[in-house]
């Protein structure tokens, strides 16, 4: 029996700032973000949308596409870092969504005995949604479950990180009939605890809050959207991670060199090359190579074989990045619907084909893992028109987009956008403070 990804929905958010117009206000020059980068486009929420409308219509979609009936899923596990709240979990936000649109077809709470929860590791939670959901169906083949990774990527105005946002959400259906992919169950897993990037309760006096009330203590906790982080180390965490995850899969499988084997290597992509920056060791490693100084390192990456290596394992995963930006956890499977996208339009032929995983979550962990294209995933890939997707967002200028980050706009820039949408939040009832209703139109 066969175990993984039976069918694949996803959202992107419905507005874009051009990457290039960031630069210029930024004084950045736009070729570093573009090629050095990989940056062309940075998705971005409208006022309604958050990770949780963003999980609600792609679980929508996985639905109407595949015609899957509510009931048959025995489980929802959302991978988020995103999370609007702290003990409610975003996944039972977005399953109630879909629930009052399904409720004509299927009657009122089809997920009533569905088991819903999130999961957080930073980028690396919803890997962990489907390491934990494939356990789950091997155990239980004839039960469903769909693994969703939902994520806004928000960093302060002018940070090194500001040019590395993006946000969208994809559901994996996972199942014992994967009609798009294969899972091994093999799971090379690296961890370390580290601040290479976290959000923790950041502490401010209550002086420095303009609208704190007076019953406020003097010190306030608050949990904000915006990670403390230092970029570099962050880079050199993931690409430790990766190598000691690399590393356990090698051992625990007793496979020699298994990137050689992948068609694809899909990698958590922050930004469009990363992948492809931090790999260098592994390929230097792999292939017995020098890679201690910079200089080394420069050699490995602007070699002719690393160079065709990319072009044939790594290009075609990092082309929605390029128009996305991060997706934190969605980032991953966004970069496999690149890859699979990419060969389904030009007509590939992938059955058998393996895939490799490279997953990272900051904080920090590595999961490495592989599977096999299915002979169904061109049906599965059907439904997708990723591409022409992302050509219909609509694009906002930059003074929009630091307002829209800023939380200045009371009204969507597409007022009559469709789909699921944030209405109101509960700021004077005592009992209800914070609690935040959604609509469908
Ligand atoms: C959240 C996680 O997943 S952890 C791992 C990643 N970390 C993050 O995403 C945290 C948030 N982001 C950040 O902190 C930053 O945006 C980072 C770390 C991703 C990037 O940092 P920066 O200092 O802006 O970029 P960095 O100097 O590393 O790389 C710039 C690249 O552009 C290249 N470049 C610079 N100028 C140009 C130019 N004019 N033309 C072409 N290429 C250029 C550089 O050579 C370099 O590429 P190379 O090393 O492949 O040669």
């Amino acid at each position: 029996m066969t175990f993984g990804i039976e069918a694949v929905g996803y959202y992107i958010p419905s507005l874009y700032l051009e990457i290039k117009d960031l630069a210029e206000k930024r004084g950045i020059e736009p070729a570093k973000l573009e090629k050095g980068l990989g940056l062309h486009r940075m998705g971005f929420p409208d006022v309604h949308e958050d990770a949780a409308t963003f999980a609600a219509e792609a679980l929508l979609k996985l639905i109407k596409d595949y015609q899957i009936n509510p009931e048959d899923i025995a489980r929802i596990y959302l991978g988020t870092e995103s999370a609007l709240d702290a003990a409610k979990p975003t996944a039972s936000y977005a399953m109630q969504m879909v629930e009052k649109v399904l409720e004509e077809e299927f009657g009122e709470r089809c997920f009533k005995n569905c088991d819903v929860v999130d999961m957080t590791f930073a980028c690396v939670g919803a890997v962990d949604a489907l390491h934990n959901s494939l356990d789950f169906v091997r155990v239980n083949p004839d039960k469903k479950a769909i693994v969703i990774a939902s994520d806004y990527a928000k960093y302060e105005l002018s940070s090194p990180g500001e040019y590395t946002q993006g946000g969208g959400a994809v559901a994996l259906l996972v199942s014992s009939e994967p009609n798009l992919l294969e899972i091994e169950n093999f799971w090379g897993v690296a961890t370390e605890s580290v601040f290479d990037f976290f959000k923790p309760r950041r502490y401010y006096q209550k002086e420095e809050l303009t609208t704190a009330p007076e019953t406020y203590p003097d010190k306030i906790e608050i949990f904000t959207d915006e990670p403390v982080f230092d970029g570099q180390y962050s880079n050199q965490c993931y690409q430790d991670r990766i190598r000691e995850a690399y590393s356990h899969y090698k051992e625990i499988t007793g496979k020699d060199k298994p990137y050689k084997d992948w068609k694809y290597l899909i990698f958590h992509l922050p930004y469009a090359f990363h992948g492809k920056r931090v790999f260098t060791e592994i390929f230097s490693l792999e292939n017995g190579l020098s890679y201690r100084t910079p200089e080394e390192q420069k050699v490995v990456a602007k070699s002719e074989d690393y160079l065709q290596f990319i072009n044939e394992k790594i290009e075609k995963s990092q082309r929605a990045s390029s128009e996305i930006g991060n997706m934190y956890t969605a980032s991953i499977f966004m970069a496999l619907l690149s890859a699979l996208q990419t060969s389904f339009n030009d007509g590939e032929e992938l059955t058998g084909e393996k895939i490799g995983f490279l997953g990272y979550g900051s904080g920090s962990k590595s999961k490495v893992f592989a599977g096999a294209v299915s002979k169904n995933w061109k049906n599965v890939v059907s439904k997708w028109n990723l591409f022409e997707n992302l050509n219909e967002r609509t694009a906002i200028d930059f003074e929009s987009y630091e307002k829209l980050h800023r939380k200045q706009l009371k009204e969507s820039v597409n007022p009559d956008y469709s789909g699921f949408g944030l209405e109101s939040v509960e700021t004077d009832n005592p009992v209800l403070n914070g609690a935040r209703y959604y609509n469908y139109k």
